[in-house]
């Protein structure tokens, strides 16, 4: 039995918005990314995950249990954190954490303490004082002060500062060493690259792809960019039968798409050119990425 799972999940808001035969699982100690733009469904599946909506069609179960079904439990028992967080107003952080502490039972405040220190996070503010990154910290230790097995995180680094993210990063990283199990929505490509076992990158409400990045580095095609010193040999080369992503009569260059059967006849063919520059361009998941969301404008040929 998965963790995670999300059997077929549709909630149709109308006009193509939604959610549609979403599909996933998530095994312990798996971090699993959800990676799409603004509206592409990210948060209505994290909201089925907490069980705070229900499906039209499909199920999300956590632990074997039904999200709607067992929604107070596993709300007390996940560690969510929200993409966005509305906090009370005429309290301190403190307070705010104190009353939280009330609320799960926790009375051994050792973790909740080295979350503080680990986020930098003075509580001792007024909420209504508080900077945005500093609430987006408070919403972090709220989110994990009971050590929850279980991780749901929407866009979770949205809002901190480059150091703040990578903190974050790097606590993600630990805690999934510890064995947790976390899903993630995003549209930061490093955050989801440095975490994720797994990705699924969601379009218009649907999965378009799903994939262990590991996996794809090592089967994607390679990316090459020559650069030629005289124009002939720059022609020759591009009226080569070759996938070419991009071509530069201005910079005598080009860009080469290559499957990896293909690179040893690639460098016999290339040592007959006087080459002046000669770069491998490595996997990136943003590239992969924007396949699925430029579909129609595969050649550009205006790339460097
Ligand atoms: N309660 C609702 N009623 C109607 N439409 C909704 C509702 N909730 C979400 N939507 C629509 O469903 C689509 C998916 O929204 P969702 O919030 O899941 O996207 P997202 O990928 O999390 O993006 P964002 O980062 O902008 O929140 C959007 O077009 C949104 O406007």
């Amino acid at each position: 039995m998965s963790v995670i799972e999300i059997h077929d999940l549709t909630k149709d808001y109308g006009h193509g918005r939604g959610v549609f035969h979403v599909s996933a699982q998530v095994e312990k100690g798996q971090c699993y990314g959800f990676l799409g733009p603004n509206g592409a469904g990210k948060s209505t599946t994290i909201r089925h995950l907490m069980g705070f909506s229900k499906p039209q069609i499909g199920r999300t179960l956590i632990d074997g249990k039904d999200c709607w079904t067992y929604s107070a439990e596993l709300q007390r028992e996940v560690g969510y954190l929200p993409g966005e967080i509305a906090f009370p107003t005429g309290m301190t952080g403190a307070q705010f954490l104190d009353m939280q502490k009330k609320m799960r039972g926790i009375s051994d405040v050792t973790y909740l303490d080295r979350l503080l220190k680990r986020f930098e996070l003075d509580p001792d503010i007024g909420l209504k004082q508080m900077s945005l990154g500093t609430k987006r910290k408070l919403a972090v230790v709220t989110a994990f002060m009971h050590d929850p097995k279980i991780l749901i995180l929407d866009e979770p680094t949205s809002g901190l500062d480059p150091i703040m993210q990578e903190i974050f990063i790097d606590y993600i990283l630990e805690e999934k060493k510890r064995g947790k199990t976390i899903f993630l929505s995003s549209h930061i490509f490093h955050e989801v690259d440095a975490l994720c076992d797994r990705i699924a990158i969601i379009r218009d409400g649907k999965i378009v792809s799903e994939f262990d990045p590991e996996v794809l580095k090592k089967e994607s095609d390679k990316i090459y960019r020559v650069t030629f010193e005289d124009e002939n040999q720059w022609k020759a080369f591009t009226s080569h039968n070759y996938t070419f992503t991009s071509i530069n009569k201005p910079k005598l260059r080009a860009r080469i798409q290559l499957k990896n059967s293909e690179i040893t006849s690639f460098i016999t063919d290339i040592s007959q050119f006087h080459i002046k520059d000669f770069t491998e361009f490595p996997f990136s998941l943003e590239d992969y990425f924007m396949q699925f969301y430029h579909e129609d404008r595969k050649f550009e040929g205006v790339k460097q």
